[in-house]
């Protein structure tokens, strides 16, 4: 990238999530995020250059050094921090700003700074060298949110034990107007490793988005989340995209049909990305990630019960979800088990304000990070080093409780005959799939009492709601119809036993 030749007219909008905006070059498989803060945040807006570089580099160190060893090499894509023209960035942001929905536009993007992070566009990483101009790569998003419950002894609330976190919070975001729909999506469903909850899991993606789902096609985005949106509308136009990927041509399957069939298709080949091992240096039976006895699925998943009681579920070793999930487990007290510890260390840094350089609290994350999260203390000692080691960990799984998967999916080949059967095949006939994991950002350590809170609130709204949606029942004239989502019969899949 040559810096004093930056013209915003070679970048568009791309997208953004709560912390960052970010634009893709028009020509090359490149992206620029740039960090966003809020308008009342004047204290960020005084960064420096110096201090702003030094945010994203730590971003990049704690991706490469932290994120990466945890997550797997190959799925892990740091980038660099770079510095840009002021003057660039301005009319950047101008040119993006009628595209940004107003969802995000509490948020300004960065622009005193001259920092951003360049990244390789993951919509676009295809690993298929033979580029269709008229079937260009797909590419799948998928923000999973945390896959297992807690077992912590620390638990008060026994709800935890049986809802996930991401069902009980749509409760609280349906209620709170973030969304207008409930989502059907269960996390533990995806990854249970059993690709009938698999399937289903993606399906209620596809069905309600929010902001877990999305599918881009030659890297743009053309199909998300939209509040208003027919819903039902916007996937037969999702339909019709995937057609000439997944319809032989001459097909004679007719409209409605054909949606299902090359959804269907669809959901097959992201099912089966999903559980593929990628670890080129293992060989032989694939190993298995066991989900620990109950706590693998999720009472408020809209599957049939016996569809959770008998699927199986493990996943394979190396697979993008396996990898995650092991991530996200390394918080294994929960947030109310951390409380104390968390509570420990900062008393200790109140004390000895010079410890949280050595303790590391704001980095640098280094391979001494990682040492630090992997290893020392198992048991409480007493120790600050154990209830530092157990914050990090914390931190650490928070990343993968909130990171995206991106699956490119590039067509190679001839088109025709690509569906020879329904099974889902290790890799399909005609295609090849890269995955990729995005949003490895460190989470603050001053976000953990906020963290604490919001879980009470999740809770204890859940358990209000549900309350009170029982009493509804007895007395339907008052149902609010939303609150009571059918459970999927549609279970006559397309697979073979697994
Ligand atoms: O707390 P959660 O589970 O709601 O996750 C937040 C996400 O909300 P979600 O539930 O996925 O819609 C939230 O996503 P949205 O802004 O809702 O798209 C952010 O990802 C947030 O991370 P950060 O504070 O920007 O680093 C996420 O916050 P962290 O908890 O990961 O810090
Ligand atoms: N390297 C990349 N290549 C392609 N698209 C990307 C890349 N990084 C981010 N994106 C797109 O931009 C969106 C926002 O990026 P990202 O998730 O990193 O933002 P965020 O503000 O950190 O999100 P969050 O709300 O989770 O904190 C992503 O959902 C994805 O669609």
């Amino acid at each position: 990238m040559e810096l004093d030749k930056m013209d915003e007219n070679d970048w568009k909008y791309h997208g953004e999530g709560n912390k960052s905006l970010v634009v893709s070059h028009v020509q090359h498989a490149r992206v620029l995020r740039l960090l966003k803060y809020s308008t009342e945040d004047a204290e960020n807006s005084h960064k420096t250059t110096e201090q702003a570089f030094r945010h994203i580099q730590n971003i990049v160190d704690y991706s490469k050094n932290v994120m990466k060893p945890l997550l797997g090499e190959t799925f892990v894509h740091n980038g660099e921090a770079v510095k840009l023209p002021l003057d660039f960035i301005r009319q950047l942001s101008l040119k993006v700003q009628q595209e940004r929905p107003e969802s995000r536009c509490d948020k300004v993007m960065d622009t005193f700074s001259g920092c951003a992070l360049c990244l390789p566009n993951l919509t676009q990483l295809s690993s298929c060298c033979c580029y269709e101009q008229h079937r260009p790569p797909l590419c799948v998003e998928i923000k999973p949110k945390c896959g297992f419950l807690p077992s912590s002894r620390h638990v008060t609330k026994d709800i935890k034990t049986k809802v996930c976190r991401f069902c009980m919070h749509q409760h609280f975001k349906f209620a709170s107007g973030k969304w207008k729909r409930l989502s059907r999506y269960c996390p533990l469903d995806l990854f249970s490793g059993n690709k009938q909850r698999m399937y289903l899991a993606i399906k209620h993606l596809i069905e309600e988005p929010q902001n877990n789902f999305k599918i881009f096609k030659g890297g743009e985005c053309i199909y998300s989340c939209k509040d208003d949106a027919d819903v039902l509308q916007d996937v037969d136009d999702l339909a019709q995209h995937l057609r000439p990927y997944f319809l032989p041509s001459g097909s004679f399957i007719n409209g409605h049909q054909s949606s299902k069939f090359v959804l269907n298709e669809l959901i097959q080949v992201i099912v089966s990305a999903l559980l593929s091992s990628w670890d080129s240096a293992h060989s032989g039976e694939p190993r298995k990630t066991h989900v620990p006895e109950g706590r693998g699925t999720c009472e408020a998943s809209l599957l049939h019960c016996d569809l959770l009681r008998n699927g199986n579920h493990c996943l394979p070793k190396d697979c993008v979800l396996a990898r995650i999930l092991g991530t996200q487990m390394l918080d294994n007290l929960d947030i109310e088990g951390l409380n104390p510890l968390f509570r420990r260390v900062d008393q200790h840094l109140q004390d000895f304000p010079k410890e949280r350089s050595r303790l590391q609290i704001d980095g640098p994350y280094n391979e001494n990070f990682l040492e630090k999260v992997q290893s020392g203390p198992t048991e409480d000692d007493g120790s600050i080093q154990y209830a530092v080691r157990k914050v990090h960990q914390y931190r650490v799984a928070m990343t993968a409780k909130d990171c995206s998967i991106m699956i490119v999916i590039s067509p190679c080949g001839e088109d025709d005959g690509l569906v020879q059967t329904l099974e889902i095949q290790p890799t399909k006939p005609g295609f090849t799939t890269s995955v990729s994991i995005l949003d490895l950002d460190p989470k603050p350590y001053e976000s953990i009492p906020h963290q604490s809170k919001l879980d009470a609130k999740i809770v204890n709204y859940y358990i209000k709601s549900t309350q009170a949606s029982h009493q509804e029942m007895d007395n339907p004239e008052r149902t609010n119809p939303s609150r009571f989502l059918a459970r999927d019969t549609d279970c006559t899949l397309v697979f073979h036993p697994v």
